[in-house]
């Protein structure tokens, strides 16, 4: 059986990431996925998708869909739709930044809004990134965990720079939103960095038909197919919306089929 079939059999979870912007999202999301780490920023602008199979104790396979939306996006018109239906979200900030702590309580509502109509709510964790820089640190991990308590939230400081917890992170999310318990040797496991599947977007994937639709003036060809991916999934959920429906499990799905993503072994 292909990785391709293999994994279409496999439960999907969509994972939405959020915080404001160069708190590290995408850096988190292109370390788990990809297993690399850039130290240039880059806004992300809209939204970026990755796509990883995970094993949890008990031979169970999930992919995860993992929505990287660009830190700007807070009070955008899309924002609720991107999120709606999620089965787990990443709250992140960075530890060296205040500000991006403080401000987790508009995400955490929009969070609880976009999904107020779903009948599922997404287990959400609180993320603490860059902790590679622990000497700048300027929020204290008390007021992390009393955030966490609070609300309820799963808990995990990472470091998307050095891979620590990455792994652990998502491993942790998609156990609680299935229902498995990790026990301490698979959490200690999941600490060291795992190497898994690692997906690449085809070429030749329709949306390079959105690409064409953007101003291309003076952006280069990976931000146009950025750009295309964005207004490509905008279309899909608008569509939706025009007929009355929230986006659902299946749209996701597609969306990530059409998107031409596929796994390739490391
Ligand atoms: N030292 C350190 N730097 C990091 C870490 N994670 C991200 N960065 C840096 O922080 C900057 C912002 O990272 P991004 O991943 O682009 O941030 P983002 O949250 O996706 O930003 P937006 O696209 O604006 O939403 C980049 O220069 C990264 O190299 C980390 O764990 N440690």
């Amino acid at each position: 059986m292909s990785d391709c079939e293999e994994e279409s059999q496999d439960r999907q979870l969509k994972i939405v990431v959020i915080g404001d912007g160069a708190c590290g999202k995408t850096s988190l999301a292109t370390r788990f996925a990809q297993e690399a780490f850039g130290k240039q920023y880059k806004q992300t602008i809209g939204l970026d998708f990755f796509l990883k199979r995970i094993s949890l104790p008990g031979n169970v396979n999930v992919t995860l869909q993992v929505w990287d939306i660009g830190g700007q996006s807070l009070g955008g018109k899309m924002l609720d739709k991107y999120v709606y239906g999620a089965h787990g979200v990443l709250l992140v900030y960075d530890i060296t930044n205040y500000q991006s702590f403080e401000n987790l309580e508009d995400w955490f509502t929009m969070v609880k809004k976009a999904n107020e109509e779903s009948d599922v709510q997404p287990v959400i964790s609180l993320v603490g990134n860059k902790i590679d820089l622990e000497h700048l640190r300027t929020v204290k991990s008390d007021k992390h965990q009393r955030f966490c308590q609070e609300n309820g939230l799963l808990s995990q400081f990472v470091s998307a720079k050095t891979g620590d917890s990455i792994h652990l992170v998502f491993q942790k999310l998609a156990a609680e939103i299935i229902g498995i318990k990790l026990n301490k040797a698979e959490i200690e496991q999941s600490q060291r960095v795992v190497k898994a599947d690692i997906v690449n977007y085809s070429q030749d994937s329709p949306l390079e038909g959105f690409s064409s639709m953007c101003d291309d003036s003076g952006i280069s060809s990976q931000d146009k197919l950025v750009r295309g991916k964005r207004l490509w999934v905008e279309f899909v959920l608008s569509k939706e919306t025009e007929q009355g429906q929230q986006p659902h499990d299946d749209s996701h799905t597609s969306i990530f089929h059409l998107l031409g993503a596929k796994s390739s072994a490391s």
